[in-house]
């Protein structure tokens, strides 16, 4: 039996792009794992036929070939070549269609776990490949820290990790649908420049996390914070755009967010929200504003990528 933390992301900064041939959206995002977490747990054997259980306790969350985890280790075990009797087990304590990634985390940590109990391990590269074709997000969660996603947002490159911040996430009841989100999207834009859009903001992080001068406009910030040079320059979410007039409350929800904050935001498609701050006095103050909303609220914080990879197995 193993057991492995299932952490999740926000997105600093998410822009989209035209649509893709096969409809997927070009785009461009910086991820960052934060401390919050489901339980996958797997149990594998190899066996003379193949058969997964799956079990988990929320009720959003489908127990069958559609569950992320599930599909996970069925490639997983086709790519290996083997046949095995496998139990997974999700304790689910995050969001489901939250925008924090949690469904896409699970099926990173199956794939870990799995490979764990059968003592095997697929190559970096099919790993990866593996990940990308279950969910566009999945592929993170084999990297962790903070990373640049760019093409439909499986294709993650490590950044180096920002400092620890805490934050606080806002979880809102309603859940957002990511593809109906995609499709609003598209539905309110001329996208003659979009891809101008992109291509700008990972020359912006590029230059960012370099430490160069001209971000701002000014000379003499060579030292600055990757974060802060971005903040300055503006880091925005695109789906706020369509998000926030179909779900009023998430505005009120940012702003309580906000004050103090040296960044707050929608997280993927939402509906969760967060804040980024340097004190944790902060971070109390803004949970406070948040419950006051009759909102649910956690503090946590960032996870760098080598605390994601050193605490990941219980
Ligand atoms: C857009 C993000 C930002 O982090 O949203 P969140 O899920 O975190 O909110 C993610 O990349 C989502 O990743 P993931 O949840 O794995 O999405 P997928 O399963 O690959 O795609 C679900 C659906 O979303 C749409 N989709 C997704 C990614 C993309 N670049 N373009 C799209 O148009 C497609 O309609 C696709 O069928
Ligand atoms: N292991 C899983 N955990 C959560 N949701 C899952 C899982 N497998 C499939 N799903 C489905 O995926 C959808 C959204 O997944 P989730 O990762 O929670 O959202 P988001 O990508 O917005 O963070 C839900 O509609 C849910 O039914």
């Amino acid at each position: 039996m193993t057991t492995v933390r299932s952490y999740s992301k926000i997105n600093l900064g998410l822009h989209i792009g035209p649509p893709r041939p096969d409809g997927y959206h070009h785009l461009a995002t910086i991820y960052q794992t934060i401390e919050l977490h489901d339980l996958v747990t797997v149990t594998a054997t190899v066996s003379g036929e193949t058969s997964i259980t799956l079990r988990c306790q929320h009720p959003g969350v489908p127990c069958d070939e559609r569950n992320t985890a599930y599909k996970a280790v069925a490639m997983a075990l086709d790519a290996l070549e083997t046949k095995a009797a496998v139990e997974i087990a999700i304790d689910k304590r995050l969001p489901v269609q939250g925008g924090i990634g949690a469904g896409s985390a699970n099926a990173a940590a199956a794939i870990l776990a799995l490979e764990a109990e059968l003592g095997r391990q697929l190559t970096a590269n099919a790993r990866l490949a593996l990940a990308g074709g279950v969910g566009s997000d999945v592929p993170m969660f084999l990297i962790g820290g903070t990373m640049l996603g760019i093409e439909r947002g499986e294709e993650t490159f490590p950044l180096p990790d920002l400092p620890s911040f805490h934050i606080v996430t806002a979880f809102p009841e309603v859940g957002v649908s990511t593809p109906q989100a995609f499709r609003d999207w598209d539905a309110t834009l001329t996208q003659n420049a979009e891809n101008d859009r992109l291509i700008e903001f990972r020359r912006r992080v590029a230059m960012a996390f370099a430490g160069q001068p001209g971000v701002s406009g000014k000379a003499g910030d060579l030292a600055e914070e990757p974060l802060l040079a971005l903040v300055r320059t503006g880091l925005e979410n695109d789906f706020e755009t369509v998000v926030f007039p179909q779900q009023p409350s998430l505005r009120a929800l940012k702003s309580a967010l906000e004050e103090g904050s040296l960044y707050s935001a929608l997280s993927g498609s939402g509906s969760s929200l967060f804040g980024l701050y340097c004190t944790e006095e902060a971070a109390q103050a803004a949970q406070q504003r948040v419950r006051s909303l009759g909102c649910e609220a956690r503090q946590t914080r960032t996870l760098p990528r080598s605390e994601y990879w050193a605490t990941m197995f219980i």
